[in-house]
């Protein structure tokens, strides 16, 4: 028998007679320390996902562990990251999985990392808006927030829970209080209206949605919402009536799911989708990808807004350069104003609870 042989014997010997504690279950290893090889050493990102146990975290654990520029991946949740962490640390792709669970494994959840991303929180229900969720919501973003300014406030964060035009803001006071603010590193997640946009502008058009582009921009709620097809690419021309179709069915994207799951939550799938090809942009940047652009909702002065979505440029910093909205027609302007009336209070609300 040669020596690896030999050492994969012993390992299954080991593996047969030792029955994992839960710390050994957290630290992605089934073996004690001093057997498991799996440091988490190899080049890549450190990645943190808050609400891992979540219908959007569960999904966006799997196909963050399949994700090649990941070397690591801790999930943090209040409940249940033990068993999710044990079965997604079975995949055999190269990042290493650490489960935390509970306020006292936040920051061990935390430290070290470079990008964190957040879909913690309450979902809605049918008649419900995102708005409604602020109460519960707002808290425990913060929370999140407060461990990550202390634990790695150099990370990218997405901030994925709702209402994203008032979460995002929270974030931003949270860590201008700790004095780790950079607007840089701070996005929330509109990716989701940027698929639906692609998939609903391809259907009307009869193309493949993978060809399609389409800006949105404003925010991540209703009339917030704001699709700008006279830039849709491949350029092509709409009818009134079709303007008026997409654009509603953009806007109402979040609430068509709603009301289709009765009850059951809101989208998990689709967002765990847009959620992981947004992360792996964010990734891309940071490794020094050129080119690399999507549309997010930050720290912005394209309008006079402190907070809006449009298309950034990722890079090694984070948000490098934020597009300008580009020429718009006349109802894409009227649109315009409507976002910004109702982003405005939202935001507000976000700056408000930390400063109160
Ligand atoms: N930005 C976007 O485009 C979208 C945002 N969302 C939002 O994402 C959020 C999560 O949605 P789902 O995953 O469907 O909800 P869910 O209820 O299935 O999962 C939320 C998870 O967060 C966990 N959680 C609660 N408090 C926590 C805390 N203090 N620390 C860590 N984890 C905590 C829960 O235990 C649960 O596992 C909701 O606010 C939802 O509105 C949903 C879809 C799209
Ligand atoms: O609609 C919701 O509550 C969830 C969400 O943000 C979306 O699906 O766009």
């Amino acid at each position: 028998m040669d020596s690896s042989s030999e050492a994969h014997r012993r390992i299954a010997t080991i593996a047969a007679h030792l029955r994992p504690s839960s710390s050994q279950m957290e630290n992605g290893c089934s073996l004690s320390g001093a057997n498991c090889r799996a440091k988490g050493g190899a080049p890549g990102f450190k990645v943190a996902i808050l609400g891992a146990a979540g219908g959007i975290g569960q999904p966006l654990a799997l196909l963050m562990k399949m994700n090649p520029l990941v070397s690591v991946l801790h999930l943090y949740d209040i409940v249940n990251t033990p068993g999710i962490t044990a079965d997604v640390s079975h995949m055999d792709t190269g990042a290493v999985v650490r489960g935390f669970v509970g306020q006292p494994q936040l920051e061990d959840a935390l430290t070290g990392m470079d990008l964190v991303i957040i879909p913690a929180g309450v979902p809605r229900k049918p008649g419900m808006t995102r708005d409604d969720l602020f109460n519960i919501n707002a808290g425990i973003v913060k929370n999140l927030c407060e461990g990550i300014a202390k634990c790695c406030p150099k990370a990218t964060v997405n901030i994925i829970s709702n209402p994203v035009n008032s979460t995002v803001p929270i974030a931003a006071e949270v860590f201008k209080r700790a004095g780790t603010y950079d607007p840089k590193r701070l996005l929330g997640v509109t990716m989701l209206d940027v698929v639906r946009a692609n998939t609903f502008v391809a259907e009307v058009l009869g193309l493949d949605p993978r060809e399609v582009d389409v800006p949105v921009v404003g925010g991540h709620a209703g009339v917030t919402i704001l699709p700008l097809l006279s830039q849709v690419k491949p350029s092509c021309n709409f009818t009134k009536e079709e303007i008026e179709y997409i654009t509603n069915r953009i806007q109402n994207g979040g609430t068509e799911v709603v009301e289709a799951k009765a009850g059951a939550g809101s989208a998990t799938l689709s967002m765990a989708y847009a959620a992981v090809k947004f992360a792996d942009a964010c990734l891309r940047g940071l490794r020094g990808d050129a080119g690399v652009v999507e549309c997010a909702f930050v720290d912005s002065q394209v309008t006079e807004l402190p907070f809006f979505a449009s298309k950034v440029r990722l890079g090694r910093n984070g948000v490098e350069e934020i597009h300008q909205l580009g020429p718009l027609n006349e109802y894409e302007r009227a649109g315009l104003e409507k976002a910004k009336k109702e982003l405005s209070g939202s935001i507000e609300k976000g700056v408000a609870f930390v400063r109160k």
